[in-house]
């Protein structure tokens, strides 16, 4: 094969690549033998209930967390095999937004975007005024850059947050719960940077997220999880479409259906009853 046949090749396959992945925590299976494809250059969304194990799979990506069988392979690095200075470098590759934002509040917005390219790279300060002033023209906030966080709205913090995590110049965004608190302008305004900046700069996005008629607008693909497995993917139209009792529970916000209301818990009588004995 050719240099070139190589590189469509790599293109072809998926950035990341996950297969036989099993994951307990608490003695509890969160994912039990799951497969997950996440197509580079693509939005997908990943939904499923609370607790089933969302965030988790991000972590696990990540790197900060540890599969107990199977493998992640992120562009032919499988990595939960990786040793720490190679998943440092891999981890640069992914940038992460998480619901909180966590800005560093004692800085503005410009050193929180900042923050990254001086801490990971040797640039002058020139150079990295340049990237950031680019980074925050690309999420329309080049003129809050003196703010400090804790002047921004919840908005706009998530914005600022962006920005950070596309500063490195990542193939990969994770974005956890990223509308969570918004109201609807501020979360329009997210899903279409969300768009915008994946199709803009190329990038590969994962999207964790409750919110399913936002979620379904932007992405190309959409697992459901539930229970430990993928129990519904395809296109948004083909989830909307699904028949699937796993799905459509999440899809309708039907509180009955198979994903039980109680969390995992010994029989109710028998907690009942082991009360009366502790106080006699
Ligand atoms: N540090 C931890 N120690 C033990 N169990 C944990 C820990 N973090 C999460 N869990 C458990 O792992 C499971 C999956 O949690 P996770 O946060 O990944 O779910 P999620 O799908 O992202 O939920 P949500 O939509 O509510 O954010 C849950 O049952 C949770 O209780």
């Amino acid at each position: 094969m050719t240099e070139n046949n190589n590189a469509s090749a790599a293109a072809d396959q998926p950035l990341v690549r996950i297969r036989n992945l099993s994951f307990r925590r608490a003695g509890r299976l969160i994912f039990d033998d799951v497969d997950i494809d996440i197509p580079r250059g693509r939005i997908t969304g990943i939904m499923g209930p609370s607790g089933c194990g969302k965030t988790t799979l991000l972590r696990l990506i990540g790197g900060q967390l540890k599969p107990a069988a199977g493998s992640i392979d992120f562009d032919g690095m499988i990595i939960n095999q990786l040793r720490r200075k190679s998943l440092f470098e891999a981890r640069k590759r992914m940038g992460m937004l998480f619901q909180s934002g966590a800005l560093l509040t004692d800085m503005n917005v410009f050193d929180n975007v900042a923050f990254p390219l001086r801490e990971h790279t040797e640039l002058p300060e020139s150079m990295i005024h340049d990237l950031v002033i680019m980074k925050l023209e690309a999420v329309g906030l080049r003129g809050a850059r003196n703010l400090m966080s804790s002047e921004l709205s919840g908005g706009m913090a998530r914005r600022v947050a962006l920005a950070r995590a596309i500063a490195l110049d990542p193939d990969m965004i994770m974005y956890d719960e990223p509308f969570t608190g918004q109201d609807p302008i501020s979360m329009g305004v997210l899903i279409r940077l969300i768009k915008r900046t994946n199709d803009a700069l190329g990038l590969t996005s994962m999207l964790v997220s409750h919110d399913v008629a936002e979620t379904a607008s932007i992405a190309d693909y959409i697992y459901v999880l539930s229970d430990g497995k993928v129990v519904g993917q395809g296109s948004p139209d083909e989830i909307r479409d699904s028949e699937s009792e796993w799905v459509r529970q999440f899809m309708d916000a039907r509180p009955d259906g198979p994903v039980p209301f109680h969390y995992p818990a010994p029989a109710f009588e028998d907690e009942l009853l082991a009360g009366t004995r502790e106080s006699s």
